[in-house]
């Protein structure tokens, strides 16, 4: 059985840590801290092992009670491959260990491309990280606009695509994240990460993205505008979205009309966390005028990159060369959609 470490607990962390545990083909060696917090605290009651990031910490677990099975070096002495989950620009004061260790890495997509020169999504390039060291699992909103973007462009090929990302100014518990009152351009300059990003998993497409910061946390929220190279029936795109894994078609009309209903959505789905792995997509948003595709979707910032983070362990350790079984997998053991 292959050996999984997360370093780093934090929100994406504890999600990829549960995710991996819920697979029959791989086995999770333990997590890694920095300091005795609550979270600490419950992962050990969650069962899993827990190391120190910085072992000179070791009394303060001791003091507060926290059990630790050692060091995060040990932890990453014991594994085939790491999914490093440390906040952004963290991950590559960790790659000279992972390489001295001879671990395989996957980084977030608070990282840079450049960092492993190589990104992830398992619809799009799976296959490109399939035996890989080290990859990239692209960001929460790069990650959402592949998951809708790619079966588009299978279906009737995509000319240029304009996109307006409506971000969350910070996840529900970063309490000293904002703004409170405030609409912010994040960048104000033209093109936002998250188009540059797309590149990294859908070679050579045509994208533009602008992005928002906005006083909520729940969700981000895209606007999609998108111009098809083929003739197509709206209808042809919303069967091909409705039968896409990991993409929900969801109705306004049905309570469904924005984000705080989505996430209300997702509790009644009765799932660890609440979350919202799939990208779900405002049905009545979709139409085509004069072969112009419009749609509106919006992303669990905190959860749809945790199934990508599975498969990408699957490709990079050779457990699976089909992407698309990979996916049924990942899907099944996670109950998603
Ligand atoms: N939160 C989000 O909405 C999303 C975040 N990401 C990306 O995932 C990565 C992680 O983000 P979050 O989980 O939100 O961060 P977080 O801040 O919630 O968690 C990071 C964890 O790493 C720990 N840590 C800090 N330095 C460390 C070190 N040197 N070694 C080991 N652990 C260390 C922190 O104590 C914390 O527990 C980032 O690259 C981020 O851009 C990707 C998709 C969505
Ligand atoms: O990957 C994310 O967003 P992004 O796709 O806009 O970079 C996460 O929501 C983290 O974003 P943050 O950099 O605002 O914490």
């Amino acid at each position: 059985m292959k050996l999984v470490a997360i370093n780093g607990y934090g929100t994406i962390g504890k999600r990829v840590a549960i995710a991996v545990s819920s697979q029959d083909d791989m086995k999770l060696v333990g997590v890694s801290k920095t300091k005795p917090d609550f979270e600490a605290r419950m992962a050990v009651e969650k069962g899993h092992d827990l190391y120190i990031t910085i072992p000179e910490r070791e009394k303060l677990f001791d003091q507060a009670g926290i059990e630790i099975a050692g060091t995060a070096d040990e932890m990453i002495a014991e594994s085939d491959i790491v999914v490093d989950c440390t906040p952004g620009n963290v991950g590559p004061e960790n790659l000279d260990k992972y390489k001295k260790a001879g671990v395989k890495a996957i980084y977030q997509g608070g990282e840079d491309h450049d960092l492993t020169g190589l990104s992830f999504n398992s619809f799009s390039n799976y296959d490109d990280s399939y035996g890989a060291d080290y990859s990239r699992v692209v960001s929460c909103n790069t990650t959402g606009l592949t998951r809708s973007l790619k079966p588009i462009d299978d279906l009737c090929g995509v000319k240029k695509i304009r996109a307006v990302m409506v971000r969350r100014g910070g996840d529900p518990s970063q309490v000293n994240k904002g703004p409170i009152n405030a609409i912010v351009p994040n960048p104000p300059t033209i093109p936002s990460h998250h188009g540059p990003d797309l590149k990294t998993v859908m070679y050579g497409v045509d994208i533009t993205t602008v992005a928002l910061l906005v006083p909520t946390t729940l969700m981000h929220q895209h606007n999609l505008m998108v111009e098809l190279k083929n003739d197509v029936a709206l209808d042809d795109v919303i069967d091909v979205l409705e039968n896409r894994s990991r993409v929900l078609l969801l109705n306004a009309k049905e309570g469904l009309g924005s984000t705080a209903e989505f996430m209300e959505y997702a509790k009644e789905l009765g799932r660890s966390r609440n979350d919202l792995f799939e990208i779900p997509i405002w049905k009545e948003s979709l139409n085509i005028v004069d072969g112009e595709l419009f749609y509106m979707q919006a992303v669990h910032q905190e959860s749809d990159v945790v199934p990508e983070n599975v498969d990408a362990i699957r490709a990079m350790l050779e457990l699976e060369s089909d992407n698309e079984k990979s996916i049924e997998k990942t899907n099944k053991a996670m109950g998603i959609l």
